[in-house]
């Protein structure tokens, strides 16, 4: 899909909506899509160096990051991502396909092979020169948003396309219904044998999990000049997702209408001087028998497939912690490649081609439909301020 408006690299949006936030107000000609995944290592020798691509610039020593290694040596050295994403892209084919979309996806990772670089690279030698990007994480932070687009940006100057390639970026997707709904079933079946097993209500939890960000990088998560509240955007999306999901878990099954839950944070890193959001999952797991809980479901509202985070963080150290409390714990299910989830990201692209007007995009919470095109200042990284970035308006 190649057309002579699409081939000058220019800003595709203005900000002209009703939120006065930037949106795609023109049909755009893509030439193809761009998967872009965290990456991960797939054997015991792509352990360092991935974990050094993660911290690049960060100058952390390697006895540091042997420390984090472990959770990856447990496993073999083998993080599920790079082939949950292979599915992913498969199955982002297969419906583009099925509605007669005639788009290539490329797929490359921020921090392992197959590189962002590749892809990009790939992209221009099929002459495919104006990409929009589909990046694996739903929520507005610097980990989250702004750093795929530093690293868009940073490839397109490492592989000397800048200029040629332009990437577009899919609006953050975290209240999209199809994204809501992925969560839902798997909640609403482990709290109804929660209950079918005796269990009252009062005694039944929800843990939504995420993982945790600098408090600084969450103030400073989405657009400066709106306020919401000290986590930020970050949080605030997290909560309005989790009340989304609760709702649609009351709908489901009757009976789970009531169920208490809460917003809970995992796999903190960075020097203990820093604050990060909290609370922990673990800590929190530790009190809930005071409170006379005795059965939770933990959700990972923040990830969109079963990765180390999933596997390390809560199916190994928080099933421990609630084993320990002497708590009944079922993780449940991410959107992986569910179809329910594959046709709502086909849904976004097909809403970003034609330039869907705001008020005719779902949005499942009312912080939503989020903005195609993130304005200065948005994400800001506590540590590093401003680089560079694509897929938007600069700084
Ligand atoms: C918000 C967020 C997401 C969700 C959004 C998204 O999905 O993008 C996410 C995802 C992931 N984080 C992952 C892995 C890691 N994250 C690290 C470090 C960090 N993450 C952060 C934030 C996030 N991270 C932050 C603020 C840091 C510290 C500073 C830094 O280093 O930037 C480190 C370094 C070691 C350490 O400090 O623990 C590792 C190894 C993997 C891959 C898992 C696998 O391999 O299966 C995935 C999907
Ligand atoms: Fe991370």
């Amino acid at each position: 899909m190649t057309d002579a408006d699409s081939s000058t690299p220019v800003a595709h949006a203005s900000p002209a909506s009703a939120t006065g936030e930037p949106y795609a107000t023109a049909p755009q000609e893509y030439d193809g899509i761009l998967l872009a995944g965290f990456g991960g290592p797939e054997g015991q020798d792509d352990v360092i160096p991935f974990l050094r691509n993660v911290t690049r610039g960060r100058g952390i020593p390697d006895e540091r990051l042997e420390e984090v290694a472990h959770h990856y040596r447990h496993f073999g050295g083998i993080s599920p991502i790079n082939a949950q994403n292979r599915e992913l892209k498969r199955a982002i084919e297969a419906e583009l396909a099925a509605r007669g979309i005639d788009l290539p996806v490329y797929w490359g990772n921020r921090n392992w092979a197959p590189y962002l670089s590749e892809a990009v690279q790939q992209a221009a030698d099929a002459g495919d020169t104006l990409l929009l990007a589909f990046a694996t994480s739903a929520y507005s932070s610097f980990s989250s948003c702004r750093q795929y687009r530093e690293d868009f940006a940073r490839v397109l100057d490492e592989t000397g396309l800048d200029g040629t390639v332009s990437i577009d970026k899919i609006r953050q997707f975290f209240d999209h219904p199809a994204f809501i709904d992925s969560f839902v079933p798997s909640i609403a079946h482990a709290l109804g044998r929660f209950l079918d097993e005796g269990v009252g209500p009062g005694a039944t939890r929800v843990l939504f999990a995420t993982h945790s960000i600098p408090t600084e990088d969450a103030r400073r998560s989405g657009p400066r000049d709106r306020d919401f509240g000290s986590g930020g955007a970050y949080a605030a999306q997290h909560l309005a997702v989790a009340a989304a999901i609760m709702e649609k878990v009351g709908s489901f099954d009757p009976r789970l209408a009531d169920i208490a839950w809460e917003l809970v944070y995992q796999s903190r890193s960075g020097p203990p001087s820093q604050p990060w959001l909290e609370p922990d999952i673990c800590d929190r797991i530790e009190q809930l028998p005071a409170e006379h809980v005795s059965a939770i479901a933990i959700s990972p509202i923040g990830f969109v497939s079963d990765h180390m985070e999933v596997m390390w963080d809560l199916d190994t150290e928080a099933i421990e912690a609630a084993d320990a409390a002497g708590i009944r714990a079922v993780r449940t299910d991410t959107p992986g490649a569910d179809p329910v989830f594959v046709a709502g990201i086909v849904d976004l692209i097909e809403e970003r081609i034609a330039a869907v007007t705001p008020s005719e995009r779902p949005a499942g919470t009312a912080l939503g439909p989020w903005f195609d095109v993130c304005r200065p200042g948005c994400c800001e990284n506590v540590r590093a301020g401003f680089k560079p970035v694509a897929a938007g308006v600069a700084p």
